[in-house]
């Protein structure tokens, strides 16, 4: 069944976070004195187990989805990590499973997350002066056990892109020699503007460095040019060095907005549906699922929520939009 929302946006990319918990502490998404000792994280049973991930993964492949992303909070912290993906990736209409994480434990797992059907990772890597991403990271990792992640990954055979959120002030002076590093080992660099998620990063337009400025630093010292999308609705836009080394992608949600091609929907580790990032509702699909409701049930409420979604924060920004709090990046995965 293919099922379009009010927009006419199908559902394609299934998102799933498997823990609210992370080991870093990055300013821009968990700041550490906000999750702190007394942050009530969820409780394991509030957590959908691995066998209610992968039925609800099977009901949302039947509406149309044929991707499946896995996030966190971090998760390499769950440690179902591998089940999971091996179950999602056995899944039939699932043609890419891929994970994001901050790849401070990923040099450790790699090997067994390729073997259980992993095909894709994006790490996540703000700098590489210890000084610049211990800052970001709430002191929490240094950048070596990042790039052993990575380079462990691509060793294992994983495909790997890197994404680097770009904060005005705190590493933006990282951009060229974080582009040299990976244009030097071919991994694709994505460069994130900074955005306004949930509630807590302190957000403000002045820290925002524009996908113009971006491309701008980097034309100047490696000529760029533009490139077709690898697929519709593709959030990073691509961009190849004339020199042929390689290529890097732009996430602009601020200051270009791609919400008319989002087919992206979001399930939070407790089992809520959201179908934007910077939602302030969402659908609780743990109580349908531990109170018996059938896959048809289930799929109704589905179809009902895609067919009513009007999302479209990023193209609406800085307008009047609905009061409420956002949901915390940590509880969605980006
Ligand atoms: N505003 C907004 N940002 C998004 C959306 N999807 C992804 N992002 C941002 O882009 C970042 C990178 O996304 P990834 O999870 O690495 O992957 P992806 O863009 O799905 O990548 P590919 O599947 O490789 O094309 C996320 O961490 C978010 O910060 C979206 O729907 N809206
Ligand atoms: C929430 S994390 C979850 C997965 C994993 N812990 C990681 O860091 O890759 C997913 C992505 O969201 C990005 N992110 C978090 N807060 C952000 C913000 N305020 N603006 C832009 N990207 C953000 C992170 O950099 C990361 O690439
Ligand atoms: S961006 Fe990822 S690594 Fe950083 S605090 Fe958020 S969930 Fe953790
Ligand atoms: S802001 Fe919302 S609707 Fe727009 S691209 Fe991001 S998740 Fe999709």
């Amino acid at each position: 069944m293919q099922i379009q929302d009010q927009y006419s946006r199908g559902l394609r990319d299934l998102r799933i976070s498997v823990t609210d918990r992370c080991n870093f502490r990055c300013r821009y998404c968990m700041p550490e004195e906000i999750f702190d000792n007394n942050y009530a994280f969820l409780p394991k049973e509030h957590i959908l187990s691995v066998d209610e991930i992968i039925r609800l993964a099977r009901l949302f492949t039947a509406l149309g989805v044929q991707k499946i992303r896995i996030t966190g909070g971090e998760p390499l912290l769950r440690k179902e990590l591998p089940e999971i993906i091996e179950r999602v990736s056995q899944i039939p209409q699932i043609e890419d499973v891929a994970l994001t994480t901050n790849g401070s434990l990923l040099a450790k797992h790699a090997q067994l997350l390729k073997n259980s059907g992993l095909m894709r990772v994006a790490v996540s890597l703000d700098a590489l002066d210890d000084g610049t991403f211990m800052k970001m990271n709430g002191g929490r990792s240094h950048v070596q056990p990042v790039l052993n992640g990575i380079e462990a990954a691509a060793e294992a055979g994983l495909k790997v892109k890197v994404n680097m959120v770009v904060q005005k002030g705190v590493n933006d002076e990282s951009i060229l020699s974080m582009v040299e590093y990976f244009r030097d080992r071919g991994h694709i660099l994505r460069l994130i503007e900074f955005m306004d998620v949930g509630n807590t990063n302190g957000w403000n337009w002045d820290q925002v460095v524009s996908k113009k400025e971006m491309l701008e630093r980097i034309h100047s010292e490696w000529p760029l040019e533009p490139v077709d999308s690898n697929y519709s609705g593709e959030v990073a836009s691509r961009y190849r060095f004339l020199d042929g080394k390689g290529e890097i992608g732009i996430i602009s949600s601020v200051s270009d907005a791609f919400c008319s091609t989002c087919t992206r929907a979001r399930l939070s580790a407790e089992g809520t549906l959201y179908t934007c990032l910077f939602a302030t509702k969402g659908y609780a699909l743990l109580p349908m699922l531990r109170s018996g409701a059938s896959d048809e049930e289930i799929t109704t409420y589905l179809v009902d929520i895609w067919y009513n979604r009007h999302d479209r924060y990023s193209i609406d920004r800085g307008k009047n939009q609905s009061d409420g709090s956002k949901v915390e990046m940590s509880r969605i995965g980006g």
